[in-house]
């Protein structure tokens, strides 16, 4: 793919600085370690440092353009592009460098703290089995039809996107569907993107590390709908405290879902166990092998949205009845000979935590304990530490802390915090055990007959990040050995 540069700027607002001889454009960059000839390196303020620091190192690695917000001593023979925000003007050029890729199928993307895995894995299963080639960018990873491409963040980065949207293209996907996070928003990851809808989830208490105040964090994500155009659907929750407010000012069509109240698809849940849900969904009596109650949301917005793309009610529907969790939410091992259920489940945040531990709660059916694993990520938002910890306690018989991807953190500095939450009642039922591992298989000696053990936080991940090195570590081959011991 190449370019000219008049041809890539076209419509974009800029000044520019120095010799413009309208070069070809081969590529185009914002990290200057990738950097190679040809290339129009874009110079972006980020979190930890600013790409405006390594202009000149991208001109040495052959960026023939410079686009940036700020040009301090411009070097004679090189052409800047000066704009207000790069990281926006980027998304704009990157849709255009790659030829509007999002806007030759049905994207879809989905926001929220919780439920967005769920929702487009969801998705991807529905439309494949209707028929059609479709595309999934999720936490757990990226498909091109069948191939399947591994993935490094929830939302990848605006070129990664478009390049992942141009393969799908040329395989003849019809649909995507994608998580769309609220650092992606915030960091113009989807500028320029061109969505068909967009689906908001819920909204609780994670990233404050990043957002710093949970209006910051309820902003990024409206963020998303307000720059929707008004071809698109905006389907929110409206059971969420913030479901309205995402739909405030967008100008796409507004609809929404809800099991507590009137909306344009509704729900009710009707029974609720180990095998899956039934529901009375938009009018019909309906079964699914999603287990715990907050999946009938994750369903409803399935169901919105496969309807609002033009689905027949009754072909979703019998489709979506077959549908399983994709792996790491609510997966469960059953030791039949001890009669013990372990379950891996993702929940990262107190409200997942706290939506699992209820469903697991509302399964015993008798003195059954409940023995949770849990620890929480280094780098990443202090405050939900405690929070995490007080709700494993108030739902556990026994709780063990421990630690997730510990990161750059001191593993006991984070279970320091994680304690802080502990109630003093619960004090003497709660284990800290650093070791992942070792947390697991103790867990699992505590086991009675009839006990479920549910460890948290990792889910479909296979390994444990400290300082800089992924090990490999997979929660649900632990769990099996440790309840096969
Ligand atoms: C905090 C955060 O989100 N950082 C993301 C962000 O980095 P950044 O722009 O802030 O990068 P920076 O290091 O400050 O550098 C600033 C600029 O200088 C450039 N640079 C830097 C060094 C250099 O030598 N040369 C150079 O040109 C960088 O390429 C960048 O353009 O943009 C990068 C490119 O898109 C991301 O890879 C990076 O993700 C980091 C690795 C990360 O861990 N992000 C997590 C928190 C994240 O994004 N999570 C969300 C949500 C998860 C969920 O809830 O599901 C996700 O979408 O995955
Ligand atoms: N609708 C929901 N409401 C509350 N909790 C949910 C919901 N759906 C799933 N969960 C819980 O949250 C966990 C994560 O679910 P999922 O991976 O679908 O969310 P996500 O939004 O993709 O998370 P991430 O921010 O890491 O990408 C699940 O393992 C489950 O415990
Ligand atoms: N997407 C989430 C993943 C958290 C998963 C948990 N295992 C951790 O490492 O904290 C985040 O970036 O906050
Ligand atoms: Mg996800």
């Amino acid at each position: 793919m190449r370019m000219k540069l008049n041809k890539l700027l076209e419509g974009i607002q800029y000044r520019s600085i120095g010799p413009f001889d309208n070069p070809t454009i081969k590529s185009l960059q914002f990290d200057s370690r990738k950097v190679e000839d040809g290339a129009l390196f874009v110079a972006i303020n980020g979190v930890e440092t600013d790409g405006h620091l390594f202009i000149d190192k991208a001109i040495e690695r052959g960026a023939c353009v410079v686009l940036c917000e700020k040009v301090d001593k411009p070097k004679e023979n090189v052409l800047y592009i000066q704009v207000n925000d790069s990281a926006q003007v980027l998304g704009e050029l990157a849709s255009r460098f790659y030829g509007a890729p999002s806007q030759k199928l049905k994207l879809v993307g989905i926001t929220g703290t919780n439920g967005k895995t769920t929702t487009v894995s969801l998705l991807y299963d529905l439309f494949t089995q209707l028929g059609y080639t479709v595309g999934l960018i999720s936490t757990v990873e990226n498909k091109i039809g069948t191939e399947v491409i591994p993935s490094t963040h929830t939302t990848p980065d605006v070129i990664t996107l478009n390049q992942l949207l141009v393969k799908m293209n040329d395989a003849g996907c019809e649909y995507a569907f994608m998580e769309v996070s609220s650092h992606a928003v915030d960091q113009k990851r989807i500028a320029g993107i061109h969505f068909e809808g967009a689906v908001f989830s819920n909204i609780t208490h994670d990233h404050l590390d990043y957002h710093k105040t949970f209006k910051n964090y309820i902003y990024a994500k409206k963020g998303f709908f307000d720059a929707l155009p008004k071809t698109a659907f905006a389907l929110t929750n409206l059971d969420d405290k913030r479901g309205e407010v995402m739909l405030q000012n967008t100008a796409a069509k507004k609809v929404t879902y809800a099991l507590r109240q009137m909306a344009d698809y509704k729900a009710k849940v009707i029974e609720n166990n180990l095998t899956g849900l039934v529901l009375d969904l938009d009018g019909e009596a309906f079964f699914a092998r999603l287990v715990g109650g907050f999946n009938a949301y994750n369903l409803l917005a399935v169901y919105g949205t496969a309807r609002l793309l033009g689905a027949d009610k009754l072909e979703v529907l019998a489709v979506m009845s077959n549908l399983r969790a994709p792996e790491g939410r609510f997966d469960y091992i059953q030791n039949e000979k001890e009669g013990i259920v372990g379950i891996v489940d993702y929940a990262h945040t107190p409200d997942a935590l706290e939506k699992v531990l209820q469903t697991i709660d509302k399964l015993r059916t008798g003195n059954e304990q409940i023995i949770t694993v849990v620890g929480c990520g280094g780098d990443r938002d202090k405050n939900k530490r405690p929070l995490m910890a007080k709700v494993a306690c108030d739902y556990s018989q026994q709780t063990l802390l421990t630690s997730d991807n510990p990161r750059t953190e001191e593993p006991e500095a984070i279970l320091l915090d994680m304690e802080q939450g502990v109630p003093p009642y619960a004090v003497r039922k709660t284990l800290i055990i650093a070791d992942r591992r070792q947390a697991i298989r103790t867990a699992c000696r505590l086991a009675n007959r009839g006990d479920i053990v549910l460890i948290a936080g990792k889910g479909h991940e296979k390994y444990q990040e400290i300082n800089g090195v992924k090990y490999p570590f997979d929660d649900k081959e632990e769990l099996r050995n440790a309840l096969n011991e």
